[in-house]
C-alpha cells in the first residue's frame, strides 16, 4: 500500500471508521479530514478520526495521495468541485457511495484530469455523524470497487490493497451491476422497512400505542433499517432510481403472489417459499456475514462500556 497521505472528505459514519481503521492497520499512513458541518469536524477532532482535522476541502487534498469521499450521494459532485483547484495531478480518486453509475459520472465530471476508482464497502449500520464511527467497521466485509475501462491498474491494485489493509473483502464489477444488486440486497430493504414502519405509526390512532408496545422481533428489526439517515436515503433512491424501481416491480408481483396464496389458503405456497428463504438466511450465516455478532454495530468504545 503505497499512500503516504489520505484525505477523507466528510467525517461521519465512513469517514471517521476509514480514518480510525487506517491508524490501526496503517500506522505509517497519515490522514487529513474535512467536513462542511464544523460541529463534526470539531467532533472528529475530538475523538482523532484524522491525525488532521483541516478548515476546508482544498486544505485537506493538497498534500494527499488518494482522496476518500464519504459524504451523501447527492453531495459528492460538489464536494469534487470544491477540491478540484487544489488537487495533486497524481491523487487518486475513490468515494464510498452506496450507489455507482451517478457517483462515478458526477465525479469524472467534477475531475476530468483525475483517476477516479469508485467504491462501495458494503459495511454499515443505522447510525450517522462523527460518534459513529469505529475501526473495524471493515472487517470482514466485501468492499466493491467499480474501475472505469480505461483504468492504471498500479493504482486500482494500491486501492484493492487499500481496503483489504483495512480488512475488507474486494469484489470488482462494473457500476451497473452493481446498482443492481445493490437495488435488491440493499436499497429495497431500507425501502421496505421506511414503509412498514411509516404504516404501523400511522396506525397508532387506531391501535392506541400498541405497535410500539409491542414492537417485538420483526418490527423492530425494521425500526433499526428505518432510523438510517434521512439525507443520505433520499440520495440513494435518486441516485439509483432506474435500478431501484426495476427491483421493486418485481418485489411487488412477489407479493402479490403471497398475498394471492394468503387468500386462497394455499399453504403450500406459504411453506415453500418460507423454507427457501430461511435456507438463505442459514447459508449468510455460515459465510460469516451475521450481523448479530455481539461487537457489529457498535463503536468500540460502546463495545467496551457494554460488552
Ligand atoms: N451509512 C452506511 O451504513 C453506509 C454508507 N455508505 C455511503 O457512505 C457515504 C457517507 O455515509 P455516512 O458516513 O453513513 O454518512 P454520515 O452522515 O455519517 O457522514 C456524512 C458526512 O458528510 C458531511 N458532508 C456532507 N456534505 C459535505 C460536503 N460537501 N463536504 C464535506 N463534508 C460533507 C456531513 O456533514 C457528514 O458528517 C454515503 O455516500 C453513503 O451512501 C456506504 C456504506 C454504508
Ligand atoms: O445497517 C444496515 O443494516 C446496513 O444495511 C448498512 C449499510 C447501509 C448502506 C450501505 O450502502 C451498505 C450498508
Amino acid at each position: 500500500m503505497t499512500f503516504a497521505t489520505i484525505a477523507i472528505i466528510g467525517l461521519g459514519l465512513q469517514g471517521g471508521s476509514i480514518g480510525l481503521a487506517v491508524r490501526e492497520y496503517l500506522p505509517e499512513a497519515r490522514t487529513t479530514g474535512y467536513d462542511i458541518n464544523p460541529a463534526h469536524r470539531a467532533r472528529a477532532a475530538e475523538r482523532r478520526l484524522v491525525d488532521t482535522v483541516c478548515d476546508s476541502a482544498a486544505e485537506a487534498v493538497r498534500q494527499a495521495d488518494l482522496v476518500i469521499f464519504c459524504v451523501p450521494p447527492g453531495a459528492m459532485g460538489i464536494a469534487a468541485e470544491q477540491i478540484r483547484a487544489a488537487l495533486p495531478a497524481h491523487t487518486l480518486v475513490s468515494d464510498v457511495g452506496s450507489s455507482k453509475e451517478a457517483i462515478a459520472k458526477a465525479l469524472g465530471e467534477a475531475l476530468p484530469d483525475h483517476l477516479v476508482i469508485p467504491a462501495h464497502p458494503v459495511a454499515g449500520t443505522e447510525n450517522s455523524g462523527p460518534d459513529a464511527g469505529f475501526a473495524h467497521l471493515f472487517r470482514n466485509r466485501w468492499c466493491i470497487v467499480t474501475p472505469p475501462d480505461k483504468v492504471d491498474m498500479l493504482k486500482l491494485s494500491e486501492l484493492v490493497a487499500f481496503w483489504e489493509a483495512l480488512g475488507a473483502n474486494v469484489e470488482i464489477m462494473t457500476p451497473a451491476h452493481h446498482d443492481l444488486v445493490l437495488a435488491v440486497t440493499s436499497h429495497l430493504p431500507h425501502l421496505i422497512a421506511y414503509t412498514i414502519v411509516g404504516t404501523a405509526s400511522d396506525l397508532e390512532d387506531v391501535t392506541q400505542g400498541e405497535v410500539i408496545k409491542y414492537s417485538a422481533g420483526g418490527f423492530r428489526d425494521f425500526t433499526r433499517i428505518a432510523a438510517s439517515d434521512p439525507t443520505m436515503w433520499r440520495d440513494v433512491f435518486l441516485s439509483n432510481r432506474e435500478a431501484v424501481l426495476t427491483m421493486l416491480q418485481r418485489f411487488t408481483e412477489d407479493l402479490t403472489a403471497l398475498q394471492r396464496a394468503i387468500r386462497v389458503g394455499d399453504a403450500d405456497t406459504l411453506f415453500d417459499q418460507f423454507t427457501r428463504t430461511r435456507a438463505i438466511r442459514r447459508s449468510i450465516i455460515e459465510e460469516g456475514q451475521d450481523d448479530s455478532r455481539p461487537d457489529f454495530g457498535r463503536g468500540d468504545h460502546e463495545a467496551a462500556k457494554n460488552p
